[in-house]
């Protein structure tokens, strides 16, 4: 996939473009810190290539263009050979094209190839003395570089000394792998810095730092063997080796190279064989502990290379097949707390919606609260977001520079989200008291509820006492609680047992659509219990309800529909359990659609008849009279079970306001619409039958 270019419209705008890339990348290269992510930046140099294509004439003498890394530092120790940058392609046809047009300049079709991965760090020449390593540079603007030889000694893979006593220049990748990466940013974080954004910035960012009071670890990867001094035999036998070979000769030295990884550099002979390592190469990345942004793919023999030379940025025999981007710069809105099956409190990253390689990403792991702490992540950051494969997305680090000030602390849980129970936070991922019991305590605490089974004296550490005692094991046990039993809970006095089991035999006669709701089932609430309660009548018709069927439930669409009728599957055994227990499963007032010949019929609600029949009725201020202590979601039940349909809002199709003291605006509003009012005490008088 080939990055689309930024559009520059005039002049101004291209002026624009330029010292945003110039200032862009000389950020990036100086320490990592750069505003823009690399598919941003390759956006903006596209779009002023393009723009330039267009204007030949107005091309600026700073543009990024054509330049081997137009903004980084310049360096004073000249390169004895140019480092150069490479060429891009990002499809198939672009890399054989290149292959033909490679063979168009060395006279005939190249016959081995080499190919390795992109490592994503930055270029460094490593010169040896005598198989000593003395000076380390950087490509600097590819003709001289930076010193940075105060980094010898902190990077894997580039000895102090050689196996052989050689005079011989190593180019290579310094990078870090993600577990240095890690280490790093905690190693800063602890000596009050802030993180760096990407284990390539990381990378840069410490090479390039003279007087740090730490050191972190970073690796090397040779990919490239040269000789400073040409005049001697060793010169002339380097000189007539291919790559391949001059990587094999590098290994003999002592000095790492890819051949090491899971993706060692490797020849090719065709084109095809080149496209095959592509492939091989880009399903690895994944999984690779170190980034890769593409494949390499050189001709492999010296006489090619000679032949085909170099241009001012780029050699002509090599070429760099891109991979698309895998990390993004996005913003962190909000950290959720999820708990596993083993009640494990998990974190996981809200994230402001951003396309990476295809996939739009919202969510990314963060481990545990350490992991957070460690990172320095907070509400509002800008972050670094990394997504390769089918791997779960995860933030890389905050992007620090960036930040405004305005960005907020993550507050962590101080009880269990789901459950409400303490949490275990002696070890770093935490845990909720209840474990692996935690779902069991708040099904049950939620069945018990007011709005359930409306249980009282089942609150939660009650609950947690039967799950604990290994009383009950699912919602159903409840029911055949002994006294005994619960006389040998602690705390438990007879008074309270008595109550206790008086309360669980009133729930045995709950509605229906309580019973159901206390399932627990996603997308069945309390209105919507009482809706499938209505329309089916018995717990018989709704567990024999296909998707269809609960699709003539108002409200049930057909993606909600599926997922209901399956967790209800699912829950069979559970609720024949509950009916053996003498658990009513029925719905007062409520009659069965007709048949089963398929018509289900429409009109339900209408046939129970009822007072309220065919009215949409709303309620507002206090209930007084008879329907004094009904909770508003009791009254609903009522003006359901009357025939009618409750809401919350006053609109033109509200037939009927019930409004007690305290009525405010839903009763102006009423009045407004020319809505009939009712007082509750004659609204008592209306549903009198239905009142127990
Ligand atoms: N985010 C920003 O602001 C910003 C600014 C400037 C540049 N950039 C990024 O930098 C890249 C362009 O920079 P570039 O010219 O430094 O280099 P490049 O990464 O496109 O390609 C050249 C480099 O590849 C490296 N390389 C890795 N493995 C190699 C191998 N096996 N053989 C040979 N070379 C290998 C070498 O360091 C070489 O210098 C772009 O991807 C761009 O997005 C980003
Ligand atoms: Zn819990």
């Amino acid at each position: 996939m080939t990055t689309p270019a930024a559009v520059i419209m005039d002049a101004a705008a291209y002026t624009q473009a330029v010292e945003d890339a110039l200032k862009a990348s000389a950020a990036y290269y100086a320490g990592g810190t750069s505003a823009l992510d690399d598919d941003a930046y390759d956006r903006l140099v596209r779009g002023i290539a393009a723009w330039e294509a267009e204007h030949p004439d107005q091309v600026l003498p700073d543009s990024p263009t054509g330049k081997v890394a137009s903004g980084a530092v310049e360096g004073d120790v000249p390169h004895t050979v140019a480092m150069l940058s490479l060429d891009n392609v990002f499809l198939p046809e672009e890399l054989t094209a290149w292959t033909a047009s490679l063979a168009r300049r060395v006279g005939h079709e190249v016959e081995r190839f080499s190919v390795e991965p992109k490592l994503d760090g930055l270029a460094v020449a490593a010169r040896y003395d005598s198989g000593r390593l003395r000076q380390l540079i950087t490509r600097g603007d590819g003709t001289a570089g930076e010193n940075v030889s105060h980094a010898i000694g902190t990077i894997e893979g580039l000895p102090d000394e050689l196996a052989e006593p050689v005079t011989v220049e190593v180019r290579g990748e310094v990078l870090m792998t993600t577990a240095q990466f890690e280490h790093a940013n905690e190693v800063r974080a602890a000596h009050g810095g802030q993180p760096f954004a990407n284990p390539r910035g990381a990378a840069a960012g410490t090479l390039r730092a003279k007087e740090r009071a730490y050191t972190v670890p970073m690796t090397f990867f040779g990919y490239g063997l040269l000789l400073p001094d040409t005049e001697t035999a060793l010169a002339a036998r380097l000189g007539e080796l291919a790559h391949s070979e001059l990587m094999a000769q590098a290994a003999a030295y002592g000095v790492n190279t890819t051949a090491t990884t899971a993706v060692p550099g490797i020849t090719a002979d065709t084109a095809e064989q080149v496209l095959a390592r592509v492939q091989e190469i880009a399903a690895l990345r994944a999984e690779l502990p170190f980034g890769i942004d593409g494949i390499v793919i050189k001709a492999d023999l010296a006489a090619d290379q000679q032949t085909a030379g170099s241009g001012s940025r780029a050699p002509r025999w090599a070429i760099a097949y891109k991979l698309p981007a895998v990390e993004k710069t996005t913003r962190l809105l909000e950290v959720e707390w999820n708990v596993g099956r083993t009640g494990i409190i998990a974190p996981r990253a809200v994230l402001e919606p951003v396309e990476i390689d295809g996939a739009t990403i919202t969510y990314a792991t963060l481990h545990n609260p350490a992991d957070i702490t460690r990172r320095d992540l907070r509400l509002g950051d800008h972050v670094m977001v990394h997504r390769a494969g089918d791997v779960i997305p995860r933030i890389e680090a905050p992007v620090a520079h960036l930040r405004t000030g305005d960005e907020q602390p993550i507050t962590f849980p101080e009880a269990c989200p789901r459950c409400g129970a303490g949490i275990d936070t002696s070890e770093q991922r935490w845990r909720c008291a209840n474990g692996r019991n935690c779902h069991l305590v708040a099904a049950l605490s939620y069945a018990a509820g007011r709005d359930q089974l409306d249980i009282e004296g089942l609150g939660h550490t009650r609950v947690v006492q039967l799950v604990d005692a290994g009383l009950v094991a699912d919602l159903a046990d409840l029911f055949t609680l002994t006294r005994e039993q619960l006389m040998s809970l602690e705390r438990m006095g007879a008074t309270s047992t008595d109550n206790l089991l008086a309360a669980i035999a009133g729930a045995k006669g709950q509605p229906l659509s309580r019973v159901l709701c206390a399932l627990g089932v996603r997308g069945t609430g309390r209105s919507m219990s009482r809706r499938i309660a209505r329309q089916f009548a018995t717990m018989e018709n709704i567990c024999a309800a296909d998707a269809e069927s609960m699709q003539q439930v108002e409200g049930i669409g057909i993606e909600k529909a599926p997922s209901i009728v399956a967790e209800l599957a699912e829950l069979v055994p559970l609720i024949d359990k509950l009916a053996a227990a003498g658990v009513n499963m029925t719905e007062p007032g409520a009659t069965a659609p007709t048949s089963s010949d398929g018509d289900t019929g429409d009109g339900n609600t209408e046939r129970a008849g009822g007072p309220l029949a065919g009215m949409t009725v709303v309620v507002t201020g206090a209930m007084a009279g008879p329907l004094e202590k009904l909770s508003r979601n009791q009254m609903n039940e009522l003006i359901e079970q009357a025939g009618g349909r409750s809401s919350s809002s006053v609109s033109k199709k509200t037939t009927l306001v019930v409004a007690g003291d305290g009525a405010g605006s839903k009763r102006a509003k009423a009045e407004d619409l020319g809505i009939r009012l009712a007082t509750p005490d004659e609204f008592a008088a209306l549903v009198a039958d239905y009142l127990n």
